[in-house]
């Protein structure tokens, strides 16, 4: 991988399509072959015309069965062609396939050793826009491009063959109008200016994009908060920034692009006076005359695959950006593996002065999250994070199953260093139910079993029962079976969170995180979530990251973090009877919660 890492653009592009070498060859001696059939009309063209020169002065010597032989002729190699080209084409597709399917693999086992903090941060849209889109356009460079790029130079090879061994000179002016209009474009479009004044281009292209989209997803809330003004003169400046950069470009290679049009469509007119001189001391040459006639009706052929050529290079350099992308995933590191893989057998979790910064490769930049952690949430008891917004409870959730690494200290459960267990067991030791939910695009059944993929039936009825999820599931017309997403079945937040904690509860790992886990339930269910989870962490070591205080006053052990620090642990009681954070929080809490009070009585 390093290797095919270093190359970039075109041939980075051809490293990836030389997987298939073999049948790639065979697609482009078919293509080149069907190019040099698809020109037998061309001969015949010569052939007719010079037969009914030769016998302009009399007509009736025309040989008709010469005339039909190389009508038939052109029509055979114009079929064949075709023919040609259907097996490239075939041969090309099944290549490319092949590609994509070993690229997919590749990547999606790539993808699977990776952080899962790489996985669950922004950067998933991207990924699934690599998977699908960028990873399809690879497709269409092998199966299309490619051959239509051997088709397209096969012809111009050809073609001059037949041009030359007509005539040298006419031959000439065709090939001096070719090469100056490509040296033209490629002054035109290669420069390095050119290069940025593109990329400026289509980037206003997106950010106009990003901004409709924005316009029309945040509709409510631009509704609700009055702010439609606002947010239409974002999207408004953005088309006004699209528009003036379109024309720039319109302007700057408006002229070289007319140029380059005129220049390849002036071949009759070049050919013409070049005849006309050529013709002037030769004027019964009637040889001459068929090949002058012959430059003049086919002549401008040549120019069609020069347009096509030109197309393609454009979508290769949109091909070429979606590599990158790719390559940037495969760029990734995955997560190291420890050497000798250690298993823990007591599930103590024990934070040992651990410090961590988020990296923003992008912009070379760190926000440090945590500093100098250290705490012990032990086996069988309740640890509850607690502290401002961004004080960095998620960040020490995340920790312990490796979202990331430590950039300092060490994280040990049972005393083992989580970086010594094997990832895939590290991953079976921890349950995790997020702040956001996940459900898979299937049945619910399947949403819970996923937890424990051997599970009975009466085992995913159990974690759901406990989860208080089972009786809004018998209610939905098709039960378990029931598709989230199909005809309008939708979830509640809470009730998504609770198909989740009944995940959590199946898969009965020894290590509990949650986060916010109970945040969307109303209060009945709340309790009756409480009363599930007081069963689900019988002898488990709970994380709980709560706003809610009161679903952790009877945690035994508080942590409290702030700007990434601990500053206070200790149970409620101890934590109420002191100043600190804590109580400052607690007093915010319990005041807001009377303030709530008051004005419902009134
Ligand atoms: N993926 C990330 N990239 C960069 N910085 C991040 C990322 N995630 C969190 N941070 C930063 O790290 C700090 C701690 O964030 P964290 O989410 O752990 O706090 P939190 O206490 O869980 O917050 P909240 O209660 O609001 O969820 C914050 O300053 C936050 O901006």
């Amino acid at each position: 991988m390093t290797e095919m890492k270093k190359k970039e653009g075109l041939s980075r592009l051809f490293q990836i399509a030389g997987q298939r070498k073999g049948l790639l060859i065979l697609s482009g001696v078919l293509s080149a072959g069907s190019a040099l059939c698809m020109l037998t009309p061309y001969w015949a063209v010569y052939e007719v015309l010079n037969e009914l020169l030769v016998n302009a002065g009399d007509l009736d010597m025309v040989n008709g069965s010469f005339l039909i032989h190389w009508g038939w002729t052109a029509f055979a190699g114009l079929v064949f062609g075709l023919l040609l080209l259907y097996v490239a084409l075939m041969a090309s597709h099944v290549a490319a396939f092949r590609i994509l399917y070993g690229l997919r693999v590749r990547l999606s086992e790539h993808i699977g050793r990776l952080s899962l903090g790489f996985l669950n941060g922004s950067s998933t849209g991207a990924i699934k826009k690599t998977m699908e889109q960028n990873i399809e356009k690879i497709e269409t460079f092998i199966a299309h491009t490619i051959p239509d790029l051997v088709n397209v130079v096969a012809t111009e090879i050809f073609m001059f063959i037949i041009f030359f061994s007509l005539n040298g000179w006419f031959a000439a002016v065709c090939l001096a109008c070719i090469i100056m209009s490509i040296g033209l474009q490629y002054v035109n479009f290669m420069g390095k200016k050119a290069r940025e004044f593109t990329a400026t281009y289509f980037d206003t292209q997106e950010r106009m994009s990003a901004s409709a989209v924005q316009y029309v997803r945040g509709m409510p809330v631009v509704k609700i908060f009055g702010q439609s003004v606002h947010s239409f003169r974002q999207f408004h400046k953005e088309i006004l920034g699209y528009k003036k950069w379109a024309l720039k470009v319109c302007d700057t290679y408006e002229r070289g692009f007319v140029l380059f049009t005129v220049l390849l469509n002036s071949i009759v007119t070049l050919v013409l006076p070049v005849g006309l001189l050529l013709m002037q001391g030769n004027s019964g040459n009637l040889a001459l005359a068929a090949v002058w006639l012959f430059f003049i009706v086919m002549g401008p052929g040549v120019t069609s695959p020069v347009y096509k050529l030109m197309f393609l290079g454009g979508g290769t350099r949109e091909i070429d950006e979606g590599v990158k992308r790719i390559d940037r995933i495969f760029d990734e590191n995955p997560i190291p593996e420890p050497v000798v893989a250690k298993n823990p057998v007591s599930y103590d979790i024990e934070f040992d002065h651990v410090g961590f910064s988020y990296e923003n490769r992008e912009q070379a930049t760190r926000t440090e999250a945590l500093r100098d952690v250290s705490f012990v949430a032990r086996q069988g008891e309740i640890t509850a994070l607690v502290g401002p917004s961004g004080s960095g409870k998620s960040t020490v959730a995340s920790l312990i199953p490796r979202f990331w690494d430590v950039a300092e200290g060490n994280i040990r459960i049972g005393g083992v260093d989580v970086r010594d267990i094997a990832n895939e067991r590290l991953m079976n030791l921890v349950s995790f139910v997020f702040q956001d939910t996940f459900l898979f695009y299937d049945t619910l059944y399947e949403n819970i079993a996923v937890g424990c993929p051997g599970a009975t039936r009466q085992q995913v009825e159990d974690a759901a029962r406990a989860a208080q999820c089972h009786d809004f599931i018998m209610n939905l017309p098709n039960g378990y079976e029931t598709r989230i997403g199909d005809k309008g079945v939708y979830l509640s937040g809470g009730e998504s969170q609770r198909i989740c904690v009944a995940r959590a509860i199946l898969k009965n790992a020894p290590i509990l995180v949650l986060d916010e886990a109970t945040a969307f339930a109303d209060p009945e269910n709340e309790y009756k979530m409480q009363r599930a989870l007081q069963h689900l962490i019988k002898d488990k070591t709970v994380i709980v990251i709560a706003h809610r205080l009161s679903s952790i006053i009877s945690a035994q052990q508080i942590v409290v973090l702030k700007e990434g620090k601990v500053v206070q642990i200790g149970t409620h009681k101890e934590l109420t009877s002191m100043s600190g954070v804590y109580r400052q929080m607690w007093d915010a809490y319990t005041d807001a919660f009377r303030w709530e009070l008051n004005v419902g009585n009134k």
